[in-house]
This record gives C-alpha cells, structure tokens and sequence, in this order.
C-alpha cells in the first residue's frame, strides 16, 4: 500500500465495477448495526454521551482498517471526538472536494419503537435504530466505500477530505465548527462539499407519481428566539387582569396563528417544480409549466400540506414554555421559545421584524439565543461539478429516477460551518424516502432496508470514482478541466510533521 506511482498522475485508472461479494455485503451490514449499537447521543451543547463518542472512534479504526493504514490517507481526531480523513490524490491540478456526514444522533426513548433504539436489530430486511437514517448510514457508506475500493487497489487522482462531526445535532461547534477553523488555517479551497439533508423523494407531492432526487443547493436560516415576560409575583387569591403567562401565551400564539409570508418562488424549489412539470398528469403539467400565469395558484397549494409548506414560507415552531412555580403564586416570569427556519429569500433580520410585529407588546422581551441567515444558493448549471457529479452517479445507480432537480434542505446541516471553501454545497442521501420514513428522522422506527443501505455504498464507491474522471481525456463531462487550473497539492499544506505522504499519521 501507498506506493504513488510517481509520474503517472494522469494516466487514467480502469473502473473498478461496483459488485460486493456476499461476504462483503454481510460485513458492510454487520458494520452499520455496529454503529447504531454504540449511543453517540447529543441532549444539548454541553451534554454529549462522550463515552460512546470515544466508542465510535475505536470502532471505526476496527472495521475500516485499510482506510487508516493507507499511506495516502491522513486521519486526525479534532475536537477530541470528531474524524478528519485528508486523501492525496495523485494529481494535484485538480481541485479537492468533501464528504460531511455526522457521528451524532438524536435521543431516542424506548417508548414507541417496535425494537429498542439503539439495538441495530434487523428485521424484515430492515436495520432499525436511531441514526440509521440521520446519518450514520452515510458516515459508515462513505467509509465503506473507500474502504472497499483501497481494498481492490484503488489510488484516487482528486483529493478529498472527509469530515465526520461529533456534534451536528446540536450546534456543531466543537466538531464541524472545529475541522473547519483547521481547514481554513490551511488554507484549503474545495471545488464542491456534500452533506445529508436531502433524498430521492416518493410520495411528497401529490399527483406525482414517480419519484425523483432533490439535491438540496440551499438550507433554510434559523432563528431560536426566546420570549419572556416579566410580571411583580403576588399571591394568586387576589390575581391581577393578566398574568406573565397570560401575556405570553398570547403571544406565542399570535406568532403561531400568523404565517410568514409565503415566499415561493424566491428559491430553487419554483426551479425543482418546472424541472417536474412534465412528470405530472394533465392539467397540472400545464399549470406548473406556466407558473408566470398560475405561482399565485400554486404557492397557495403548496401551503396546504405541512412538509411543501416548509418550503416556501419561514416556518414557525413554538418548542418551549416555561412558567410558574407553585400553585398559588403569580409567576414572576414566563418564557417562551420559538424556533424560526427561514426561507433562503429572507433574513434573520427580517423575520425578526415581522415577529416583533406580530407580537406587537411591549411588554414581552425578545431574546434571541441563536441565529443564522439561510445559506447561500450552490450553482446547479451544466458547469457545476459538484451538481453534476451528483447527478451523473444519481443517473448510473438510480436508472429508474428521471428527474434530479435542486431544492432547499428543511432542516439544517454542519455544511453552514464550512461555507468559506466553496461556492458548491450539495445536500444529498442516495436513499428513498417516504413521508412516512421522514416521520422516522429523530422520531420513531427509523429504519433502512439493507438494501438501501447497499446501494448507498455502491453510490458513494461509484461517486468517488466519478470525481476521478478527467474531462480533458475524451469524458462526455463538462469543461472541469477548467477548474483545475494551478495545483492543489495537500502535501504542501502547513500542518502536522506527518501529512500524508508515506506514513499513515493514525
Ligand atoms: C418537493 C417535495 C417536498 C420536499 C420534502 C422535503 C423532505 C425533507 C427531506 C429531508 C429533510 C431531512 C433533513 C435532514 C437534515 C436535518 C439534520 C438535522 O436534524 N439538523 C438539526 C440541526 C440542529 C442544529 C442545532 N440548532 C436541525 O435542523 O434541527
Ligand atoms: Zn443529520
Ligand atoms: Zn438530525
């Protein structure tokens, strides 16, 4: 292992095929249930199960060892428990890109679930368990992956990194936040980044009867702000008109009863629906094909499902209430949190304005606790390499899937920590999903059939491939040859005395 082939940079590899022999497809199971067993769960930024977290990190040296003995690879714990993998490539003109996934997951009581959550338990061709899902499948397919393919001899030209945060569901201060302020000192720039946040969606949308990818090119902004009411204490037999939590109840629910406004078409989802127009039966494909006659129409239906809702407005969630300390006192104060995902055409600042507005009181205090504008739109176009990496490999191992159109992701990823690298952040998990498993993320029975799971390997060892490709050597790809002006050699990089050249630094 890790002879470079000094001078053979740009001589082109064959393919390796993506076929699994059934030993390994066993042990590539057995590898994700063992991740789901270890709790590597995040209750708040300061509490983390950081026993399991050290677990993970020995488990994942155990079951992907060529991935850390490989002379080429690089491994670094930063943050204590977070995973940084620098692969050099053989050629250095070309522009390193980067994988994201996330060692963390939600709590998850044992009320509910048909197998206990942190069981890995396979059942009906399904491995259940939290994180199965978000996102230890991704985390332990992108190692599989590599591990598969250095296994069969494979050297890649493009470097990459890949970036495991231990802390996502909770902030991603101490891992992404982390991995990224070492990049940046660095100074890494990277041609594209994905990350989870997005799948290929079935049964979303009503009346469209196939599924389709949506890679995420944007993620909603948030704002958690806390309301807080305070009120003179005094004996509850003599109460006065309104109360703290009279007020603030009040409140929260005048926020709750006023939507933002509906924004659609100020974000890539007006794009994913034109792209789908044809897909629809008649007259839907008509009106989605003309939205600059029926967007008026057609936002109005979006608002009436919760999940396309969340598409075209800032969403508005009432998360906590706290209040009260005995019985009979007049609570001195009342506290309320909401939780605001923002629409990419808004700003924190905005939002922030409508919802003083809507409160309208001058006698609730506004806190806010966390706050981050929506993240900028990635370019999707023919000349988008990570986009088109993306769908290229979407094309190769979905056939079946006609239309990969970009979206906004609902939910937020450790990708808005990494936003000085790239222009390029695509969200993307290479899995079907239902509304029913999206029920599942941090909720209960989170579950992906082994199947799933196999072919979420198959498309990370196909898409690594695929970022080797060099369009400048007869590929029907694009002009990337472009982007990989100048050298963009990791060795050179200042950093640890042990940087991968031939010596693994694990
Ligand atoms: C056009 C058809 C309808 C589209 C439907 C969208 C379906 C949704 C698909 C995927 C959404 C899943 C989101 C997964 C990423 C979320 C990860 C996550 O939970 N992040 C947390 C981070 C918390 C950070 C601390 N504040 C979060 O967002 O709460
Ligand atoms: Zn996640
Ligand atoms: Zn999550």
């Amino acid at each position: 292992k890790g002879l470079r082939g000094k001078g053979k940079g740009h001589q082109r590899a064959p393919r390796i095929p993506s076929q699994f022999s059934q030993e390994e497809r066993v042990a590539m199971k057995e590898a994700l249930k063992g991740a789901v067993q270890i709790p590597t769960v995040s209750f708040s930024p300061e509490e983390l199960n950081t026993t399991a977290l050290a677990q993970f990190g020995e488990y994942i040296h155990k079951v992907f060892p060529t991935v850390f003995k490989t002379s080429f690879i690089q491994h670094e714990a930063v943050g204590e428990y977070s995973h940084l993998f620098t692969v050099q490539g053989s050629d250095p003109s070309l522009q390193p890109y980067m994988l994201l996934a996330h060692i963390d997951v939600v709590p998850a009581p044992d009320e509910g679930w048909d197998v206990p959550p942190f069981s890995g338990l396979e059942s009906d061709g399904f491995i259940y368990g939290r994180g199965t899902l978000d996102n230890k499948n991704s985390l332990m397919a992108i190692l599989q992956a590599l591990e598969l393919l250095l296994i069969r001899n494979y050297i890649p030209r493009r470097s990459f990194f890949i970036a495991l945060g231990h802390d996502e569901e909770v902030s991603g201060v101490k891992g992404a936040q982390k991995i990224s302020a070492l990049l940046q000192a660095r100074g890494i720039q990277l041609a594209f980044i994905v990350d989870e946040g997005s799948f290929i969606l079935d049964g979303f949308i009503p009346n469209l009867q196939k599924p389709f990818a949506m890679v995420s090119v944007s993620e909603k902004g948030a704002i958690d702000l806390m309301l807080q009411v305070n009120m003179t204490p005094g004996h509850s037999s003599a109460p006065p008109k309104e109360t703290s939590i009279g007020i603030l109840a009040a409140a929260v629910s005048r926020l709750e009863q006023t939507p933002m406004p509906n924004m659609f078409g100020g974000g890539p989802f007006k794009m994913a629906l034109q792209q789908l127009a044809n897909e629809f039966p008649f007259p839907t494909n008509i009106v989605l094909s003309n939205l600059w006659l029926f967007q008026p129409l057609v936002s109005r239906l979006m608002e009436r499902n919760y999940i396309t809702n969340a598409l075209v407005r800032t969403t508005t969630a009432l998360t906590m209430f706290n209040a009260g300390v005995k019985v009979n006192v007049i609570p001195p104060v009342a506290q309320a949190t909401v939780n605001f995902r923002i629409h990419p055409a808004q700003t924190v600042q905005e939002v922030l304005k409508l919802a003083k507005d809507i409160v309208a009181d001058d006698r609730i205090q506004f806190h806010v606790l966390n706050a981050f504008d929506p993240l900028p739109v990635s370019p999707s176009d023919d000349q988008a390499l990570g986009y088109q990496l993306l769908r290229q490999t979407i094309q190769s191992v979905f056939p079946e899937v006609n239309i990969v159109a970009p979206g906004t992701c609902i939910g937020n990823t450790d990708s808005r920590h990494y936003t000085n690298f790239t222009t390029g952040i695509y969200r993307f998990n290479p899995i079907y999903l239902q509304p029913q498993s999206f029920s599942s993320i941090h909720g209960i029975n989170e579950k992906i059939s082994v199947q799933a799971y196999e072919t979420q390997v198959k498309f990370i060892f196909e898409f690594l491939q695929n970022a080797d490709a060099d369009p400048r050597q007869g590929s029907s790809m694009p002009s990337w040859g472009l982007m990989a002006v100048g050298s963009f050699s990791l060795l050179t990089m200042p950093g640890p005395s042990c940087l991968p050249v031939d010596v693994s630094c694990s």
